[in-house]
C-alpha cells in the first residue's frame, strides 16, 4: 500500500509548474509528495501547509512555508483522502487536518488528490466521517448528528487538532447525497468543518499503481 502511495505522490509532481506556490495537504501519501517536492525545491516559490506535521516536513526539505493570507489564491493543492467516489468527492480528516485542508482546497484553482487504490469506493461512508468540533459543543453535535443522520458519532478522545478543537468520527453512514449531507452538518452550531469534500471535490485524482491512474 505504501508503494502505491509513493507512486501517486511522485506522479503529482507533474502538476507542479515553475514559480508556483503549492498548497500541501497532510498524511502518509502527501509525505511522498513533499519528499518529491524537496527534490525540485529550487523551482517553486514556496508552499502553503495544511498542518504542523506537513510544515515540519516541508521545512526539513528547505521549502519555505507561506501564510495563506499573504499567498492569496493558489494554482495547485495536492492532498490525500480517506475515501474517494467516482465523482471525485472525498472523505478526509483521518489525520485530523480536515479544516485547514478544506480552507486550502477552497483557495486553490486545481485540487489534485493522491490515493492508493483501497481508497476508491462507489458510495462514501465506509470510512467513519470526521467532524471537527468546538470542544464545548461535542455532546450537542453528537446528539444532532445522530438525530439527523442515524450515524453513530464517536469522540476521537485524546486528539486535539492544530486549531485546538476535537474530532467526532461518524460511523455507519451510507452517503448517497454528499452535497446535501455536507450542507446539513455544516449548519449545526459547534461544527467547525465536516470531512466531506463534496461541494468542492477534487479536480484530478491520481490512483497509485504501475502506472498511476489519472482520473479527471
Ligand atoms: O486529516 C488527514 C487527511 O485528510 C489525510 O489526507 C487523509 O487522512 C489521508 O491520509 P493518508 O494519506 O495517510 O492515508
Amino acid at each position: 500500500m505504501s508503494e502505491s502511495k509513493r507512486l501517486a505522490g511522485e506522479k503529482a509532481i507533474e502538476f507542479v509548474e515553475d514559480g508556483m506556490v503549492v498548497g500541501v495537504g497532510t498524511g502518509s501519501t502527501v509525505a511522498f509528495f513533499i519528499d518529491a517536492l524537496g527534490r525540485i525545491r529550487d523551482r517553486i516559490a514556496g508552499a502553503v501547509s495544511s498542518s504542523e506535521q506537513s510544515t515540519e516536513r516541508l521545512h526539513r526539505h528547505g521549502i519555505e512555508v507561506l501564510d495563506l493570507n499573504a499567498a492569496g489564491p493558489l494554482p495547485l493543492y495536492v492532498d490525500g483522502a480517506d475515501e474517494c467516489d467516482p465523482h471525485r468527492r472525498l472523505i478526509k480528516g483521518g489525520g485530523a487536518a480536515l479544516t485547514r485542508e478544506k480552507i486550502i482546497a477552497q483557495a486553490s484553482t486545481r485540487f489534485v488528490c493522491i490515493i492508493d487504490p483501497a481508497k476508491q469506493v462507489d458510495v462514501l461512508g465506509r470510512f467513519p466521517l470526521p467532524i471537527e468540533v468546538i470542544p464545548m459543543a461535542r455532546s450537542l453535535v453528537a446528539r444532532e448528528v445522530l438525530a439527523r443522520t442515524g450515524g453513530q458519532p464517536v469522540w476521537r478522545e485524546g486528539v486535539v487538532t492544530d486549531n485546538g478543537n476535537w474530532v467526532l468520527d461518524v460511523h455507519g453512514l451510507r452517503i448517497v447525497d454528499p452535497v446535501a449531507l455536507e450542507a446539513e452538518l455544516n449548519q449545526i452550531p459547534g461544527v467547525v468543518a465536516v470531512g466531506l469534500f463534496a461541494r468542492r471535490p477534487a479536480d484530478v485524482v491520481i490512483v497509485g499503481g504501475e502506472p498511476p491512474l489519472v482520473l479527471r
